[in-house]
């Protein structure tokens, strides 16, 4: 890859008392790239987002966003450096608002009441929840939280958003104006995006590039055609459901 990598995963390792969860992984992923992860349960996927986002500290390994290291620090210092995960279960602060929810996340980035406030509106619109923006967060369906917090990520305005089943509980009609904001994030923002998915027809979609985890390692990495019919990829995962590839 001749253009510098901006986020630079190096030898992560992570292991939960002899149990390996990630084992020397590597991986360079260039400013404005769509890298989609995949891997049979307890792959390590998790664990690789946790420990790019600071959520736990590699026991080996380096994580680097544009050339600075970020290894072990904190979830905090990392998204003020540009990095954010969204989270699959996310409880929204119940007394608040949609949008007060999603100023809560936008805080740090020091701006006036007013402007925090027309930053999240503007959010909150961008992610289809305009109509929801002042009612109580609790009363979001499914497809409305998965949306808040991705405005509660986008908030922060990440380089590099890290999202983690953002279409899990998501019908076949939810998921596609979902996958055209996040098309549209990488065309009008310049965003990076590594995300966690178990839709096949969603990394086909919207992958640059795809990342294949098997035992805390990494089995296979590139083009989405390339990986989906290697042999080795379809006896860890794929093979076990074939009907992955059309859902
Ligand atoms: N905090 C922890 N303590 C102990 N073991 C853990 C911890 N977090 C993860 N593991 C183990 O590490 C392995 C990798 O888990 P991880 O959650 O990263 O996999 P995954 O690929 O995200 O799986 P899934 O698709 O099921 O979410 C699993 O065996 C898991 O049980």
């Amino acid at each position: 890859m001749a253009a510098m990598s901006l986020l630079r995963i190096s030898g992560a390792g992570k292991s939960f008392r002899g149990l390996h969860a990630l084992s020397d992984v590597d991986l360079e992923v260039g400013e404005g790239e769509i890298v989609g992860i995949i891997g049979p349960n307890g792959a390590g996927k998790t664990t690789l987002f946790n420990v790019v986002c600071g959520a736990l500290k590699p026991d080996t390994g380096t994580v680097t966003l544009d050339g600075r290291d970020l290894t072990g620090a904190s979830p905090d210092r990392i998204a003020r450096a540009g990095m954010v995960r969204t989270f699959q279960l996310m409880r929204p602060f119940t007394s608040m608002t949609v949008v007060q929810n999603v100023s809560l996340a936008a805080q740090h980035r020091r701006m006036s009441a007013k402007r925090l406030y027309e930053h999240s509106l503007a959010v909150v619109e961008r992610v289809g929840l305009g109509p929801w923006a002042h009612r109580l967060a609790t009363e979001l369906p499914t497809a409305g939280l998965k949306r808040l917090e991705l405005a509660r990520t986008l908030a922060m305005r990440p380089r590099v958003l890290l999202l983690d089943e953002v279409l899990a509980g998501l019908v076949p009609a939810e998921r596609e104006p979902v996958l055209d904001l996040l098309a549209e994030l990488r065309e009008q923002d310049g965003t990076t995006l590594l995300f966690i998915e178990h839709i096949m027809a969603a990394v086909m979609r919207l992958s640059d590039r795809v990342l294949v985890l098997d035992q805390g390692r990494v089995l296979a990495t590139g083009a989405p055609e390339e990986v989906t019919s290697d042999p080795r990829v379809i006896d860890a995962y794929l093979g076990e459901e074939p009907a992955r590839v059309d859902s």
